[in-house]
């Protein structure tokens, strides 16, 4: 799929998602990525482009399986996206029938490995934990934040703030997100979890992500959401996490952050050079 040199024929693309959570996946392997901020906003366009909610572009490494970098709709990059990593692990797992993988991503080397029956699980690594690390712009208490409902922090090469609710289908997003995301106490924006606490192994979450949009699942998000969660007393280190697009197991160990869940190709398809040349 790897013909980016010269993208004036046009440029592939593959369509894929992890619960609902759904990406562009642009493999420029052996050339530079072609993508610009201007190009993945025009690409993210629900109605003049492809849509999506994060696009991933595939480059050679010279210390992992492949390349991976992140950019939302918006135009941010981000260096964190779990369910995109478990989409490009599939990718290179389907080429290489390797079952296990490393992607280097903006927040290090996450080791995937095939976990069977149509799953991924990717180790997103250990949690940032620190203000300066998350992060946040003064040191306050990660467990509390001084924000009303005491929302904890986490990073997980992305920031993110995560409340604890009584009825996670109640909240808001379209307000409470924004609001939070853009609160000056996050200098890089935050990803917005609320999650509803089931028992101490299930928690019900709902997520307003970075860059502007509600998502049907966030696997950085979950993450975030589990290491807080155990974090404030109110969950076990393995948890599974109901999304609005189905569910992740999440599993905080010694060697960081795995995640569980899976992927799902839906088309392979191709940037028009009439599309290219208008952007
Ligand atoms: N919007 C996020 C990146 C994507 C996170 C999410 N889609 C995931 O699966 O981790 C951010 O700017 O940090």
């Amino acid at each position: 799929m790897n013909q980016v040199k010269n993208i004036s024929n046009g440029l592939p693309f593959l369509k894929m998602h992890g619960l609902g959570n759904d990406f562009v996946i642009i493999d420029a392997r052996g050339a530079e990525s072609p993508v610009s901020q201007s190009m993945a906003r025009a690409i993210g366009e629900r109605h003049f482009g492809v849509g999506y909610d994060q696009l991933a572009v595939l480059t050679d490494s010279d210390d992992a399986d492949v390349d991976v970098a992140f950019w939302n709709s918006d135009g941010s990059m981000a260096n964190a996206c779990g369910n995109a990593s478990r989409c490009v692990a599939r990718i290179i797992m389907d080429e290489t029938g390797d079952s296990e993988i490393v992607l280097r991503t903006g927040n290090g080397l996450l080791p995937a490995v095939d976990a069977g029956n149509g799953l991924i699980s990717v180790n997103m690594g250990q949690p940032q934990l620190t203000w300066d690390t998350v992060p946040l712009s003064k040191d306050v208490d990660l467990n509390a934040l001084p924000i009303d409902g005491e929302p904890g922090a986490a990073g997980m090469g992305n920031p993110h703030c995560v409340f604890v609710v009584d009825d996670a289908e109640g909240v808001n997003l379209e307000t409470r997100g924004p609001a939070i995301e853009h609160h000056p106490l996050f200098p890089e924006r935050t990803n917005v979890e609320f999650i509803e606490i089931i028992d101490r192994r299930t928690i019900r979450m709902r997520v307003w992500e970075r860059g502007g949009m509600i998502t049907l699942a966030c696997g950085s998000g979950a993450c975030a959401a589990a290491v807080v969660a155990h974090r404030k007393g109110l969950t076990e280190r393995n948890v599974t996490i109901h999304l609005d697009g189905g569910a992740l197991q999440i599993d905080w160990r010694d060697d960081g952050v795995w995640m569980t869940g899976p992927t799902a190709l839906v088309f392979q398809g191709h940037l028009s050079p009439e599309f290219l040349a208008g952007i």
